[in-house]
């Protein structure tokens, strides 16, 4: 019997993450993508993620039991006329777009409601490319599915099952409720960074001042001002409504916070530094939920070549991978420590006995 076969458009952080999960959970199944980079399938071929590197939505697409659309918004929904007249009457046909309305407004126009359930992975990255996409990526994060009203619910579930399996966490939503929460929770927040970011570079003293001692503050807050242009480009030009919208409702906060300032206003401006700091606290420290939660542990190393060699090792020799490591110096530790990152809570577990049997002085926060 032939292999399951799925096809990719578009390989980069998103499709290229979602490819190398389906990739460790089913070796055997036969995946083919197009990509507009050439370099990006050569590699995905080299690393065994992709069997096929096609070079357009050619007739390769047509067996394919799933379809993922992972290019820029706006390129996904121009690729579906096209691929109306490829794709299987029983393939299921997905995105993982960050706008749904306009996706599912073409899919309606196009009368391809019965093969399409949107899809959405809540996790993701200021880093593009298919180098820097990771099977776990997608691992215990939130994954919104939106499937049409015509798609059967057998072929919903067996979507939301192929989703769970590769460690998502599959959340079935309306495509417009979805657009207006993404709207608030991420788009918005991306204008903010790039608009502070801007605000900084066009405020900067002659001799950039500013950029320099820009510390964790600013930097906490902007790291997603580096993400790719373009894809922020088309998911605002999606989404403008919506964005609008809350733009306004936001100005109009910003306001309020101005108007506090400038009447001196104590009680407002504890207020709004309170209930910030309640709500941000009550968030859930989960990894599936808005705030990831980062398995780090501290140690003290000896200031010696080849201290942070050696823990990689004890780790490595003990199946432990590491997601992160680095020295940090903060106020904390001010001596400087070693932090080390892990995917999940049972490694980082692992990691302390491991170190403590060795005499290190581990911390965990
Ligand atoms: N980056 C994130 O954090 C994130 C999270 C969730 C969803 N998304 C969504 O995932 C999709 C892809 O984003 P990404 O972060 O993987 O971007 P990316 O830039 O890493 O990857 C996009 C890939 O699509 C290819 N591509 C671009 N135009 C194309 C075209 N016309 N035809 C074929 N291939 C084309 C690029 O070569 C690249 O390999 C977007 O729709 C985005 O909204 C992104
Ligand atoms: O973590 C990041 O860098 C992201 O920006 C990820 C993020 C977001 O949270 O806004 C970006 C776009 C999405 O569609 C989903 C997730």
């Amino acid at each position: 019997m032939a292999s399951t076969k799925i096809g990719f458009i578009g390989l980069g952080l998103i499709g290229g993450s979602v490819a190398k999960a389906i990739r460790k959970y089913y070796p055997d199944y036969n995946i083919i993508a197009f990509d507009k980079n050439r370099e990006t399938l050569a590699l995905a071929v080299q690393d065994g993620i992709i069997q096929t590197a096609c070079s357009s939505i050619d007739k390769n697409f047509r067996e394919c039991s799933y379809i993922f659309l992972c290019a820029p918004v706006a390129y996904n929904t121009a690729y579906l006329s096209q691929l109306k007249d490829i794709m299987s009457p029983d393939c299921i046909l997905t995105d993982v777009g960050s706008v749904k309305t306009s996706i599912h407004e073409e899919i309606t126009a196009l009368d391809m409601e019965e093969n399409f359930i949107g899809g959405h992975p809540m996790a993701g990255s200021e880093k593009s490319g298919f180098a820097n996409s990771k099977a776990h990526l997608i691992e215990n994060a939130y994954y919104i599915l939106t499937p049409t009203e015509k798609v059967s619910k057998e072929r919903t579930a067996s979507y939301r099952d192929f989703i769970a399996s590769l460690k998502a966490i599959p959340v079935v939503l309306d495509y417009k409720v979805h657009d207006c929460i993404t709207g608030t929770i991420s788009h918005l927040p991306h204008i903010i960074a790039s608009t502070l970011v801007n605000y900084v570079r066009d405020h900067d003293t002659k001799d950039e001042l500013m950029k320099a001692l820009a510390a964790g503050g600013f930097k906490d807050i902007t790291r997603i001002a580096s993400s790719s242009p373009v894809m922020w480009q088309q998911i605002c030009l999606k989404n403008r409504a919506n964005i609008s919208q809350i733009l306004g409702g936001y100005i109009a906060s910003l306001e309020k916070a101005k108007a506090s300032v400038d009447s001196g206003n104590e009680a407002e401006l504890y207020s709004l530094f309170e209930t910030s700091r309640d709500y941000r606290d009550s968030m859930p420290n989960s990894s599936a939920g808005p705030i990831k939660k980062q398995f780090a542990v501290y140690c003290d190393i000896i200031d010696e070549a080849g201290g942070i060699a050696t823990i990689a090792t004890i780790l490595a020799s003990n199946n432990i991978n590491i997601k992160n490591i680095g020295i940090v110096h903060n106020r904390e530790f001010e001596e400087g420590v070693l932090r080390i990152e892990f995917y999940d809570e049972a490694s980082s577990a692992k990691a302390v006995q491991l170190l403590q049997k060795y005499h290190y002085v581990v911390y965990e926060t």
